[in-house]
Formats: structure tokens, sequence, C-alpha cells
């Protein structure tokens, strides 16, 4: 099983290059399932959830391959999709493949998705898609971990959507199944995330009629037949992976430019690492960052779009791990998404959790361990505290990290860093 070696202490300094972000591939991905024309997606960050979501769509019918001459470019076309199902075997490892479900809904009238598994970071339930495609007028059991759906007479009808909560996915499944189903869907309670804009205006693009993605309300005008997108779709910069390298910088030290990065959509976690003493300007091509001295710790809540998302809360917390003073941090999204906190504190970090808090008092200086990554974001918050760790770090289990980033250990070395994959 691979792992990452880092020998930290070195500041980093240089260019990085931000890739297209997973949460907006792997809806954008599900899009294809909506039109038997074949498209191309550009900027596709080329990690292992988006393999998953190509072995997917392919295990459905569906030809999906990398453009030739061109890295982050996937054809996919959904012509010969005819097998609307999703198995467990491919949806335990990742959640993102409840979001064949609105598509499959709407073009087919029918679908078989796994219940997604358990994960470390929450239970994560889905009766919300599962009551708001029950208003479009599916038919829909959960039976032997299988949402079983169906549509009598085969086209989704409009509906009045209120999630109770606000939703990523929820919202991105109905923004799906509504663009083909007849009649308006109005969306109350939306979610406002970058990533659901993306894929609002990819559908956008292939002849969906939405109005207020980006807000909480959301109108979406049934058509009969989507197509290919007319303009060529590049997927959104990932807002996660360059907040992960504004971390990096500011907790080991250096200057560096997030090519590609867009500052608008990091207003929360720009605010933050400011506050803990980072100079950061947003740049035509990216976002520049400097840090100097010992950061300050921060405070954060996690929240909904706009607002400090909880895919950076581990990473700022590395941050907060040598910074000097004690801060809050409140994650109000998952209920168990403070795993990495044992293993920071293997690294000599100081932190006690309350059920949804954890305060941190920071260290001057972390010891490298072996830690082990617990998922995602953890394995980022790891690496991090690893660059700034005296000695030497190991950090097991990284097949975590690759599910959601782009070959980070090479981006983090162009920036300076001592660090490798091993066996
Ligand atoms: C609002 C939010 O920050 N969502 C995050 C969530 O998206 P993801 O789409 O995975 O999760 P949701 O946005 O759907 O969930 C938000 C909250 O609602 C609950 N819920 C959701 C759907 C449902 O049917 N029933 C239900 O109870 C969830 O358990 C969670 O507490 O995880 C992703 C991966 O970490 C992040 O990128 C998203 O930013
Ligand atoms: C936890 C994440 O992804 P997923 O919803 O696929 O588990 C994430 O992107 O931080």
């Amino acid at each position: 099983m691979d792992k990452l070696k880092i020998r930290g202490g070195r500041r980093l300094n240089g260019t990085v290059v931000i890739s297209g972000a997973k949460n907006a591939a792997l809806p954008d991905l599900c899009a294809t399932l909506l039109t038997a024309e074949p498209m191309v997606l550009h900027n596709v960050p080329r990690l292992q959830d988006v393999s998953t979501m190509i072995k997917l769509l392919r295990n459905m019918g569906a030809a999906v391959d990398w453009v030739e001459g061109e890295s982050n470019a996937l054809r996919l076309d959904g012509g010969p999709v005819n097998n609307p199902e999703a198995p467990y075997e491919l949806v335990k490892t990742m959640r993102a493949s409840i979001l064949a479900l609105g598509p499959l809904l709407a073009r087919f009238g029918k679908a078989k998705v796994s219940l997604p598994g358990g994960c470390a970071i929450g239970s994560r339930p889905v009766d919300q898609h599962i009551k708001g495609l029950q208003a479009m007028g599916a038919e829909i059991r959960v039976e032997h971990g299988y949402i079983l759906a169906e549509v009598p007479g085969g086209r989704l009808k409009g509906a009045r959507i209120t999630t109770d909560m606000i939703t990523v996915t929820g919202t991105e499944n109905f923004l799906m199944a509504a663009a083909l189903a007849e009649g308006e869907t109005v969306l109350e309670n939306a979610a406002q995330e970058p990533e659901v804009v993306d894929l609002a205006e990819l559908l956008i693009s292939m002849g969906a009629q939405i109005e207020g993605h980006g807000t909480s309300r959301v109108t979406i005008r049934g058509v009969e037949k989507l197509h290919a997108p007319k303009t060529p779709h590049h997927i959104v910069p990932d807002r996660i992976e360059a907040g992960s390298f504004l971390c990096a910088v500011a907790a080991a030290g250096g200057e560096a430019l997030l090519q590609g990065a867009r500052a608008d959509h990091l207003d929360a976690v720009i605010d933050k690492l400011r506050e803990a003493g980072a100079q950061i300007e947003p740049r035509v091509d990216g976002i520049w960052i400097r840090m100097d001295a010992r950061p300050k710790a921060v405070g954060f809540r996690t929240s909904e779009y706009p607002a400090f998302p909880t895919d950076m809360q581990a990473q700022l917390m590395a941050v907060n791990c040598v910074a000097e003073g004690a801060a809050k941090i409140s994650e109000t999204i998952f209920e168990n998404r403070f795993m990495h906190v044992n293993e920071l504190v293997r690294l000599g970090a100081r932190i006690e959790v309350d059920g949804h808090t954890a305060v941190v008092t920071g260290v001057p200086q972390l010891s490298g361990a072996t830690v082990m990554a617990t998922d995602l974001r953890a394995s980022a918050s790891l690496v991090i505290a690893g660059l700034c760790a005296e000695g030497e770090t190991l950090v097991d289990r990284i097949y975590h990290l690759d599910r959601g980033y782009e070959q980070m250990e090479a981006k983090l070395r162009g920036l300076g860093a001592d660090i490798e994959r091993t066996k």
C-alpha cells in the first residue's frame, strides 16, 4: 500500500497549477447519462474518484475514454447506455455514485442504485434525494441495500422541492432530473456551491433551461431532449485543492502562486488565513500567498457555501496545530469529521475534542511520526502537518488522498517540499 514519506522543515516556494474540481467533475460526468450525443469535458482531474466514476459509467454501457494529446479531456458517449444500475462494489468506494440516480430516472424512467455505505466522516443519508424524486413522480423503494426507482409513464414531472437541509449532491441530482422532466421544477433551499453552478452551466450548454443557480432558489423548465454542450465545458478549478495548498504554505512558510485558482470561490478560507497572518492576493492568473512568520491561531465554524467549507476543516486545523495561541473549531456538517485529530496528536499536536468542537492549542514544533490517513481531507491535513514537523513523517493509507487530489506529492515537490511516495 502506498505511503508518503515527508521530511519536514522546508519552506514552499514557486508555482503550482490547480486541477479541475473533483466535486464538479463527478456530477458533470453523470450528466452524460442525460443525452445520447457524445461529448467532451475539459480540465477533468485524473484522480481515483474520476476513474471510479468512469468504471461506473462504462458498467452502464457508456463509452468513456481520455482524449489523446489533451491530458485532461475526457470523451463520453451515453448513447449506448443500456444498464441503468450502480452496483454496490462501485458505489461503496465513492458516495458520488448517488449522482447517477437523477439522470438515469430522467432519461430511462428507471434506475437501481446502491445505497452509499457509511463512511468515516459520519452517516450520510440520502432521504432528501429520495423524497425529492418521489415528489417528481418516481416510485421508489429501498430493498436489500438498493434504491429501486421507476417512473410510471416514463417521464418525471416538475415539482416544488424544499429540502430539510441544504444538500449539495441532492441539489445536483434534482438539477439533472428536472432538466428532462415535464414542466417546471423549483428548488428551494438549494445548495449554492461553485460545483453546483458548474453543473448547471454544463446542463445549460446541453440545452437545459435553468435559472437562479448559485442562489437558494433554482428554477428548471424541463425540455424533451438534451444534446452535447454547445461550447467546450472546462471544469471549474478545485477550490479545495487550492485551499489545501494555501494552508500548506501558511503552515510551512514560503511564497507561492496557485495558478488557475479562483479567489472568489475561497473568500471564507482566505479571510481566515489572512487572520492567521498570511499575505494573500487574487491575481489574474490565480492566487498569490506569502507567509513569513509563525501563524496565529484562528477559530472557525464549517457551514454551507459561501461560509467556511467542511472540506477545508482538517487542513486549517493542521495550520492551527503550529500556530501561536489557541483556536476553537466547530464542525456543523458532519458528526464525525474529526478522525484526523488522533493522528495529528501523534505528531505532537495539542487538541481536545468535545462533540462537534475541537480546541487546538498551537505548539512551536510538531515532531515527525508514522500516521494513518482516515479519509480524504484528513490525509491532506496530515501531509500539511508533516511538512512542518521536525524529522520524518510517514503517512500511511494514502489511497484516501489519491481519491481526490491529482499528483499532490509531485505538486508539493515542485514547491520544494521533501516528499516522496513509497510502498
Ligand atoms: C452542505 C455541505 O457542506 N455539503 C458537503 C457534503 O456534500 P454531500 O452532497 O456529500 O452532502 P450533503 O450536502 O448532501 O449533506 C449535507 C448534510 O445534510 C445531510 N443530508 C444530506 C442529504 C440527505 O438526503 N439527507 C441528509 O440528512 C448530510 O448528512 C449532511 O449532514 O460533503 C461533501 C464532501 O465532503 C462536501 O463537498 C460538501 O460541501
Ligand atoms: C469527503 C469528500 O468527498 P466524498 O463526498 O466523495 O466522500 C470530499 O470531497 O472532501
